[in-house]
C-alpha cells in the first residue's frame, strides 16, 4: 500500500515525434513539486521508428501489434533502470487521436508493466476525459500549473511545448488550484516538429533539421504560409487538440519547393501556429517558456521571439528540464490520479467536469479509477 502525501513517482512519455522514450522521477504529492530526480532517454532505432510510423492511425491490426511490442519492450527496459520509484505514470505511445471521431488510442499495457516492474502503474490517462466530452489532450497543463508555482511565478505566463505537435498552456499562478476557473487555458497550437522531421527523412534521409541549419538557408514561401493560416483549426475556440498528422494536407503545399525553402516554410508554419494560438490567451502571458525538442531549433525560436514583445526562453531559464517535462508531467499526474485529484478541466480539454482519469494497475490486480 502506498503512503499518503509526497512520493517519488517515475513518469514515462513516448511522444508524437516518435524519437524515443523519456523517463523521469519527480517527488510530489500531486499538488506541490518537492524535487526532481534522475531521468533518462531511450531512442527508438530507425527500424523501430518505421514500425511505429506504419502503425499510425491503424487500429486494430497487425501493424499495431508490432508497434505495441516495441513500445512495451522499450518502456520495460528504460523503467527497470530506476531505483526508488514508488509509483509509475505510463503514457504509452499515441497511434491515433480523433477526439471527434474514433477516439484516442495509446498503445502500451500498464498492467503488464506493473507485473514486470513490481510497482503500481497509472496508465490510460486520456480515456476518462474523453468519456466526459473532453479532447483527451493536452494533459500536461495540470503539471505546468505546479511548475509555475515551483518557479515562483506571480503573474500569468505560458508554457509552450514544441514536440511533434505544439501545445500551449496559459497559467494564472495566482489561482489556488489548477482546476479553478481561470487558472488554465490549454490547447494544441498546430504542427511543430513532425512535418519538418518527415520532410527531412523523405528528402535527405535525416531525422530532423539539426539546429535549423537547413531552414536557415531557405526562404519562406509566403503563399504556402498564408494558405496554411486559412485552416479552420486556427479560428476554433480552445480547448482543442490535434493528431500528429492533422495538418498533412497543408504541409504538402511545400512539396514543390526545394529542400531549404520547404523546411524554412514548415518551420514558419510551426511558429505562426503558435502566434495564432497566443491570440486566444485571456491576457498576454508575461513570458513564454519553451519546452520540447523544438526549443533546440534556433530558427524556430527566433521566429517566435521576433514576433513577440515578451521574452521567449527555453524552460532551462527557470531551472526546468525541457527534455523531460512531459515525462515528469506523467509522474505528477499519476500521483494526482492515485489521490483522486483532477487531471483535466474545462479550460484544458473542454471536459464537462474536472476529471481524474486513469487505470491503476497494481502488480497482481488492476482497478479502474474513473
Ligand atoms: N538540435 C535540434 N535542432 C532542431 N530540432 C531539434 C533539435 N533537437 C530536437 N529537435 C526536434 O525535437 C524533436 C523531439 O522533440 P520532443 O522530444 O519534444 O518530441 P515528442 O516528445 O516526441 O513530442 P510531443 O510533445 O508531440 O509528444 C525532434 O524529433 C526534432 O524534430
Ligand atoms: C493525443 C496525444 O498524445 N497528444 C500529445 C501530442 O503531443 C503534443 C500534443 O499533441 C499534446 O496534446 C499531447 O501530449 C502532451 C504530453 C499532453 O498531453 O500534454
Amino acid at each position: 500500500m502506498l503512503k499518503a502525501g509526497r512520493i517519488w513517482a517515475l513518469g514515462a512519455m513516448s511522444g508524437t515525434s516518435l524519437d524515443g522514450v523519456d523517463a523521469a522521477m519527480v517527488e510530489t504529492d500531486g499538488e506541490v513539486i518537492y524535487g526532481f530526480g534522475d531521468s533518462t532517454y531511450r531512442a527508438y532505432s530507425p527500424d523501430e521508428q518505421s514500425v511505429l510510423k506504419a502503425a499510425l492511425g491503424r487500429w486494430p491490426g497487425d501493424d499495431v501489434v508490432a508497434a505495441t511490442r516495441i513500445v512495451q519492450q522499450a518502456h520495460a527496459e528504460v523503467l527497470s533502470g530506476f531505483e526508488g520509484a514508488e509509483l509509475v505514470g505510463f503514457h504509452g505511445q499515441t497511434l491515433a487521436h480523433e477526439p471527434h471521431g474514433r477516439g484516442t488510442h495509446q498503445v502500451g499495457d500498464g498492467a503488464a508493466l506493473a507485473e514486470r516492474l513490481h510497482l503500481p502503474v497509472v496508465w490510460d490517462f486520456r480515456s476518462a476525459d474523453m468519456e466526459l466530452g473532453g479532447e483527451g489532450a493536452p494533459l500536461a497543463p495540470f503539471f505546468h500549473f505546479a511548475c509555475a508555482r515551483w518557479i515562483g511565478a506571480k503573474v500569468p505566463l505560458a508554457f509552450l511545448n514544441l514536440g511533434g505537435v505544439g501545445n500551449l498552456t496559459w497559467v494564472d499562478p495566482r489561482k489556488a488550484r489548477p482546476g479553478d476557473d481561470g487558472a488554465l487555458l490549454a490547447f494544441d497550437t498546430g504542427p511543430a516538429n513532425a512535418p519538418i522531421n518527415d520532410l527531412m527523412m523523405a528528402r535527405r534521409g535525416e531525422g530532423f533539421d539539426r539546429d535549423g541549419m537547413l531552414a536557415r538557408q531557405g526562404k519562406v514561401a509566403q503563399g504556402a504560409l498564408e494558405r496554411f493560416l486559412e485552416h479552420k483549426y486556427f479560428t476554433r475556440i480552445p480547448p482543442k487538440s490535434l493528431d500528429r498528422d492533422s495538418f498533412a494536407d497543408m504541409t504538402e503545399t511545400v512539396s514543390n519547393l526545394e529542400d531549404a525553402d520547404a523546411v524554412a516554410t514548415l518551420t514558419a508554419m510551426s511558429a505562426t501556429a503558435v502566434l495564432k494560438g497566443l491570440e486566444h490567451c485571456p491576457v498576454a502571458p508575461a513570458r513564454l517558456l519553451v519546452t520540447g525538442g523544438g526549443r533546440h531549433n534556433p530558427v524556430l525560436m527566433e521566429m517566435l521571439q521576433t514576433a513577440l514583445d515578451v521574452p521567449v526562453d527555453p524552460v532551462e531559464a527557470v531551472g526546468l528540464d525541457g527534455d523531460m517535462l512531459e515525462a515528469q508531467a506523467f509522474a505528477h499526474l499519476a500521483v494526482r490520479v492515485l489521490r483522486g485529484l483532477p487531471t483535466s478541466c474545462s479550460g484544458t480539454t473542454g471536459v464537462r467536469a474536472a476529471v481524474s482519469g486513469g487505470i491503476l494497475s497494481q502488480p497482481g490486480a488492476t482497478e479502474r479509477i474513473a
